[in-house]
This record gives structure tokens, C-alpha cells and sequence, in this order.
């Protein structure tokens, strides 16, 4: 079939101001990376074992079995291809669908790096990596998730038998959640209370056994199994986040992670002189990879929506000619183009955070813990922020599609159902952004005391320029300069800051004022993020860039994501004074212009991340933009769709007729 809309793509791409090839390398991070992604994402897409466009019609026994089954042809494959952990690591990311496999290596396998001895990873590790054993990450309980501190499971030394006891004491400690646990995982770091010599010695990781490794029955002593079917068709119903409840679980001393804290044979505990927070290190490790992940996640629902706003046409033409590509509406424009920059953004910060916690790693295996307040700070902070966004703008797309966004066929209502935990995992937005409130409270007391602020709070040092500055820009230009827009982003992030730290101290206690303030902390906690979301884009396109016209383009999103931001918080960078309102006006101005500018780009900018076909899973978003054609073959593939009379008519159709015939002659 000849669609018409296959040349509306081919016409946009010949529009492109920019380099696209150059483009992919940028967004990749590097030509080594691009082979890599490139090469695995088509190893996954031409394997038909891979196929994933039956995912939401299968039911959910068949659909964790079709899961195991590729988890299996990941490792096979990975050891056929020998491939390096970094190719075995984007091959299983293009099958794009949760597994064990994930908390295995995501976790379990950190969990023992960061927290194990060296002599515990040289018994553990070898076998995790042969995949001998499958592990994976006990931490939540039914009753406690966020407050770690309140988990009730307890691992009790019995210096008798030179043993720990796990126990479950109550239905509120079951571990409920743990990705893995449900039905495969062989081996659990299980986080517990230690308790010795009758005393209680706070939150510590312990590996046990849960299953025979010759038949998988669980071990005595342990109940477990899954927690039930998910939010979503498909989805993140392809993993088995468990249950377990522990009944008196004996595992051997050794397999505490001894690494910040030691239980000798006597009972005795050893702390070792390290910050106590260290044993929450495997969070920080994730929470780093899901800021990554969420520019995935945003480019991808980006390009969907772009590409397929390039095809469709509304309106426009009183004689029946070609209607308007929905793509030139304004106000298309101005909800999809800055979620493209955002998405841009995110990869560019993912980046750096990536080598924030590299050197943070670095520093505190020489014992430096300096930095490890900023590290949690950042880490909690822009996973709070980039995966809230993200969820936020997959459904923002799925509305910028019309009604066909609304089809599993256009990708995004799972690709919606399998990312927004990711609001909740790994730490709920809300409690985290908390966290980075209480680092900036503190910061700021810190100022008055005289000392100087470092890392991503260093622009605090300037702290009388910032509570007095008043906006310099007089015309829609000056707010494309740097200056002007970072001036704006720290002034209102540091006001706020300090209005909450001012009105703290009014309280009784710091704790009652934290409490009684957490609505205002929240959002002074999102705008120190946005600075640094918007200085690291800032700092990237202020380097060399090779490839035509592509520095240009990424100005272009940068401004576009700062400017749309002093926009969506324009009450706060106006009721903090930072900006005035003809200035905001000024901002908004500059904004429509800079959107007619990404315009005849947008497909080209999508194109730039370099996906699959497979990958995007979507009739709307095909690189070839055969979208009709595509969405007709689709439904007459779906199973309601295997007979032409369907299953029920004699049943339940045929006698309503009958009774309306009956009701008609009344
Ligand atoms: C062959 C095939 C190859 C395949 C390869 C496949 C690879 C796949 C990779 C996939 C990767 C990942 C997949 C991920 C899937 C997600 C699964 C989800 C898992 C989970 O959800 S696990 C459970 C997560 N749980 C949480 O996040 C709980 C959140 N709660 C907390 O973190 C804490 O309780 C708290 C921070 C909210 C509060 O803690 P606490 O009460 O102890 O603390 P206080 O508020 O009193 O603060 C005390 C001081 O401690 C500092 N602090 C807190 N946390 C940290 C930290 N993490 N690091 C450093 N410092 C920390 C506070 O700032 C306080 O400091 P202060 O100086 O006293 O102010
Ligand atoms: C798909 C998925 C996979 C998961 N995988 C794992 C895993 O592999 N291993 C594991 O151990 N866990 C896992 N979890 C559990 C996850 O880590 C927790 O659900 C998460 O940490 C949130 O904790 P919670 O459920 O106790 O939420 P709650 O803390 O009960 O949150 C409920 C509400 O209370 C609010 N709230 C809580 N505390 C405060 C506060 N101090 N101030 C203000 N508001 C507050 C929150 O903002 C939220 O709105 C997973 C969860 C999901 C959804």
C-alpha cells in the first residue's frame, strides 16, 4: 500500500540543519559507545526470539515464562558472542523488558562489591557472575519501605552455633517487593536488624540460601513466592517482584557483609570508622543508573510522539487539500519540544553524574567521605527529578497522539505502565527530594558559620549577589545568554532555600520546622536540581561540538529547556523576585521563537537516538512513518480479531437480540 505519510518523514529529514550522524555520536557519548549500542540494539532487533509485539495480549503465567525464556537467551546469547560486560549489558537492555536478570547484576552483584569483604567477593562473586546462584535485593518489608530504618527483620547471633538467625517476626516484616525474589532468585542479600549479645546494632545486608539449587524448592524455614499482578498490560508484570517471610533462618557468621561492620566469632561488633550510611551505597550505585535510564525512557516516548506528529494531519485546508502537519500547531509544539530538550538534558546529566559517582567511588575507597553527602544529595535529587519528569511526559506524548496514543500499538501506554515505579523505586520521589532538602538546610546554616560551599552548591558561595540580583534582561535575546539564565536559576534556588532555612528556626525544634515546611523544601529541592540540570547543559554546549550545525541544535534545546522551566515555575522565580514579570514575558517570547527554530529539525533530533524499530515497538513512531498501514495490520492481528463471529455470541449476544425483539413487539 502507497501511504502518503511515508514522504511526510523522507520531506522532514530533508530539512535537517544539522549533522545527524554527528548528532548520534553526541548522543551516545562517544564513537565506541554509539558501535556498541548500535550493534547490540540490531543484534536484539533481527532475533526473533526477541519479538516483544505479543507482550500485552499474553496472561501473566505465559507472559513470566516468555520473560525467563529470553532472560536464557540474554546469557546464551552473551556467551556465544563473548561479549564484554558492557555489550552483554546493552544487549539485555534492548529486550526492554524487566527480568531477574536486572536485580541480579543491578544489585545483588553491587550489594556484595560495595558491602562485602574482600574475601566475601572472592567466594560470592565467581559464582554470581558464572550465574551459579541468582540473587537479588531484600531490603523492603510489607509495613516499612522508605524508612529503612524501621524494617523489622532481624538476624540474631547465636554465638553457640556461630550462626545468624533471620527471622520474620511479624506479617508487617515480610519482605514484599524485592524485583526477583518471587519465583527465581536462588540467593537474597536480605537487609536485617543485627542483634548481639541481646542489643540491637542497627540496618546490616546478609546473603541467604532461599532455594535448593537441585530442585528450586524453597529452603525449611522459608515461605515464598509472588506479590501479585501489577499495574499494565505486559509491563512490569514480566518479573516476579516476592515475597518471602524468614522463620528462624540459620546461615553461616560469614555471610553478613562484613565490610563497615564485623561480628567476631565471641558476638562482639566492630564497627569499622567509616559513615554508618555506607550500607546504603548499592542505592546510590541505582539511583545514578536510573537517571540514565530516564533519558531512555523520555527519548524514546519523544520520538514516538515527534514522528508521528510529522505525519498526522488536522485541519488546515478549506478546499480539501493537504492538511497541517499537527506538528506545526503551536501549542504541539510547545508540550513535545520540551520534552525533546528535556530528554537531551537528562542524557547530558546522566553523564556527568555517572562521573560524579566514579569520583565520589574513587575518594572513598582512599577514605575520603567528603564528598558523600553531595554524592546522596545529587543522586536522590536528579533521580527524584528526571524519572518524575519522565513518567509525567510518556503520558504527555500519549495525549500529543490523539486517540491512536491511546493503542498498545503505539507503545506508550506500556512503556507508561512499566516506568512509573520508577517514581516509587529506588527511594519515593517525595522522601528523596526531602533528603536533598535537609543537604540544602544544612548547606545554608553552613554559609552563616562561614563556610564555603563546594560541589554542586559552590554558586551558594555567592550569597549576597544572589539574595539582592534583579534579572538583566531587557529583550527576548539577552535571555540566550548563559549568564542571564544561570543568574535567574541559582538567585531563585538559593532564595528559596534560605526563606525555608530562615523559617525553620522560627519552630520550636529544627524537626517540628522541617515537618511543618516539607511542602516548601520539596520545591526548593526541585529548583536546586534544575540548576544543576541546566548548568550541566549549559557547560556541554559550551564545548567543542564537531559535526555541522550541531552545537547550534543543542543550544537551541538547551534554552529551550531552561526558558520552558522559568515558564512552568514562573510563580516562583516572580514571587522571589528574580525575574519581574515583563521579563517572564520577555522569556516566553523568546521561547516561541526558539520552537519555530527546532522545528524543521525535530525529526532529525529524534532520528539522532539512533532506535530500532524493535525498540520503539511502536506503529506510530516507525523510522519509516508507515503509520496507517501499520495500525490496520496490527489490529487485525489482535486475538478479539482470530474469528469474524466472536467467542460468547450464542451465549450472550444472540439472546439479548432475541429479548429486544421480544421487548419491540410490546
Ligand atoms: C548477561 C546479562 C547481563 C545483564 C546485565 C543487566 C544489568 C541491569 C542493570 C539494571 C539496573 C537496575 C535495575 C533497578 C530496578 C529497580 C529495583 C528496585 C529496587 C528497590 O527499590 S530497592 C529498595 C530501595 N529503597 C529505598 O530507596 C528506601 C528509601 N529510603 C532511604 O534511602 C532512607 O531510609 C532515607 C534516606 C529516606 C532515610 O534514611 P535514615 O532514616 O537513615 O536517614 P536520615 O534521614 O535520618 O538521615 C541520616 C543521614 O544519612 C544521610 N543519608 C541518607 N541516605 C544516604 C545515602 N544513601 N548515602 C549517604 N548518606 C545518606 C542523610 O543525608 C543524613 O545525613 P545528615 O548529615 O545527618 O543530614
Ligand atoms: C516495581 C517495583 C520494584 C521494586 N523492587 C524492589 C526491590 O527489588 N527490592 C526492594 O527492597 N524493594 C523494591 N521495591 C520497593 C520500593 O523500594 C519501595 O516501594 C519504595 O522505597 C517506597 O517505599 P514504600 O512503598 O514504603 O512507600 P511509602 O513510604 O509507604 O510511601 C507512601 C506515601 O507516603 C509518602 N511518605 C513516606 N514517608 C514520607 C515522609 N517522611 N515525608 C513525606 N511523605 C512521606 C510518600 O511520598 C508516598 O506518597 C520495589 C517497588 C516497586 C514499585
Amino acid at each position: 500500500m502507497v501511504v502518503a505519510s511515508v514522504d511526510n518523514l523522507a520531506d522532514e529529514r530533508s530539512k535537517a540543519q544539522f549533522d545527524v550522524g554527528a548528532m548520534k555520536i553526541v548522543w551516545a557519548g562517544s564513537k565506541h559507545v554509539f558501535d556498541v549500542t548500535d550493534r547490540m540494539a540490531r543484534i536484539v532487533a533481527s532475533d526473533p526470539e526477541f519479538r516483544k509485539d505479543n507482550r500485552t495480549t499474553l496472561g501473566r503465567k505465559e507472559l513470566f515464562k516468555n520473560t525467563l525464556r529470553k532472560m536464557a537467551h540474554v546469557v546464551k546469547r552473551a556467551n556465544e558472542l563473548r561479549l564484554t560486560e558492557e555489550e552483554a549489558s546493552k544487549l539485555r537492555f534492548f529486550v526492554d523488558e524487566p527480568g531477574y536478570l536486572d536485580l541480579h547484576w543491578g544489585m545483588f552483584v553491587p550489594a556484595i562489591k560495595g558491602q562485602g569483604t574482600e574475601e566475601q567477593q572472592e567466594k560470592w562473586l565467581p559464582l554470581a557472575s558464572r550465574m551459579e546462584i541468582i540473587g537479588c535485593y531484600a531490603q523492603t518489608e510489607l509495613g516499612h519501605g522508605s524508612n529503612v530504618q524501621g524494617l523489622e527483620t532481624t538476624a540474631t547471633f547465636d554465638p553457640k552455633t556461630d550462626e545468624f538467625i533471620i527471622h520474620s517476626p511479624s506479617l508487617t516484616s515480610y519482605k514484599w517487593w524485592p524485583g526477583g525474589l518471587g519465583k527465581v532468585s536462588t540467593h537474597v542479600v536480605v537487609y536485617a536488624r543485627l542483634v548481639s549479645g541481646g542489643q540491637e546494632h542497627g540496618i546490616y545486608g546478609f546473603i541467604v540460601q532461599l532455594r535448593s539449587l537441585d530442585d528450586h524448592t524453597p529452603l525449611p524455614g522459608i515461605i515464598i513466592g509472588d506479590i501479585g499482578t501489577k499495574f499494565g498490560s505486559g509491563a512490569y508484570n514480566t518479573m516476579d517482584n516476592g515475597f518471602v517471610c524468614f522463620n528462624r533462618v540459620r546461615i553461616p557468621r560469614n555471610h553478613m557483609l562484613m565490610r563497615f561492620c564485623q561480628v567476631t566469632r565471641e558476638g562482639n561488633v566492630c564497627l569499622s570508622d567509616v559513615p554508618k550510611q555506607m550500607v546504603y551505597g548499592t542505592m546510590v550505585y541505582v539511583r545514578q543508573t536510573i537517571v540514565s535510564d530516564a533519558s531512555w525512557a523520555l527519548s524514546r516516548a519523544v520520538c514516538i510522539a515527534v514522528r508521528y506528529s510529522a505525519i498526522r494531519r488536522q485541519f488546515g485546508s478549506q478546499d480539501r487539500g493537504i492538511e497541517t502537519q499537527v506538528l506545526d500547531y503551536k501549542t504541539q509544539q510547545s508540550r513535545l519540544f520540551p520534552l525533546l530538550a528535556s530528554a537531551y538534558a537528562f542524557r547530558f546529566v546522566g553523564e556527568w553524574l555517572k562521573w560524579l559517582y566514579a569520583d565520589v567511588t574513587e575518594r572513598l575507597q582512599a577514605n575520603d567521605f567528603s564528598t558523600l553527602p553531595e554524592a546522596h544529595a545529587c543522586t536522590a535529587g536528579l533521580k527524584s527529578l528526571t524519572t518524575s519528569v519522565t513518567a509525567d511526559a510518556i503520558e504527555e506524548c500519549r495525549k500529543l497522539c490523539g486517540g491512536h496514543g491511546y493503542l498498545c500499538s503505539s507503545g506508550l501506554p506500556e512503556l507508561f505502565a512499566v516506568y512509573v515505579p520508577a517514581c516509587t523505586y529506588e527511594g519515593d520521589n517525595v522522601v528523596l527530594l526531602l533528603q536533598v532538602a535537609r543537604f540544602l538546610v544544612k548547606t545554608v546554616s553552613r554559609l552563616a558559620a562561614g563556610k564555603k560551599p563546594v560541589g554542586t552548591t559552590t554558586y551558594m558561595g555567592n550569597a549576597e549577589h544572589l539574595m539582592q540580583c534583579k534579572s538583566s534582561a531587557s529583550s527576548p535575546e539577552d535571555w540566550l545568554k548563559p549568564s542571564v539564565v544561570l543568574e535567574a536559576f541559582e538567585a531563585r534556588a538559593f532564595r528559596l532555600a534560605v526563606a525555608c532555612a530562615r523559617d525553620i528556626s522560627k519552630f520550636s525544634t529544627p524537626e517540628a520546622g522541617f515537618a511543618e515546611l516539607s511542602i516548601d523544601l520539596v520545591e526548593a529541592a526541585i529548583a536546586h536540581c534544575e540548576v544543576i540540570v541546566v548548568s550541566r547543559f549549559i557547560e556541554k554546549v559550551q564545548q567543542d561540538i564537531p559535526g555541522d550545525g550541531v552545537k547550534e541544535q543543542l543550544q537551541i534545546l538547551c534554552f529551550i529547556y531552561a526558558l520552558h522551566l522559568i515558564h512552568k515555575h514562573s510563580g516562583e522565580f516572580l514571587s522571589t523576585g528574580c525575574i519581574t514579570p515583563e521579563q517572564a514575558t520577555l522569556a516566553n517570547e523568546q521561547l516561541r521563537t526558539l520552537y519555530g527554530q527546532v522545528r524543521p529539525n525535530a525529526v532529525s533530533l529524534v532520528d539522532a537516538f539512533n532506535y530500532t524499530d524493535h525498540y520503539l515497538g511502536s506503529a506510530l513512531g516507525r523510522y519509516d512513518g508507515n503509520v496507517y498501514a501499520t495500525l490496520y495490520a496490527q489490529a487485525l492481528r489482535d486475538p478479539l480479531n482470530d474469528t469474524v463471529v466472536p467467542d460468547g455470541y450464542e451465549e450472550f449476544i444472540r439472546p439479548v437480540l432475541k429479548q429486544t425483539m421480544r421487548l419491540s413487539r410490546l
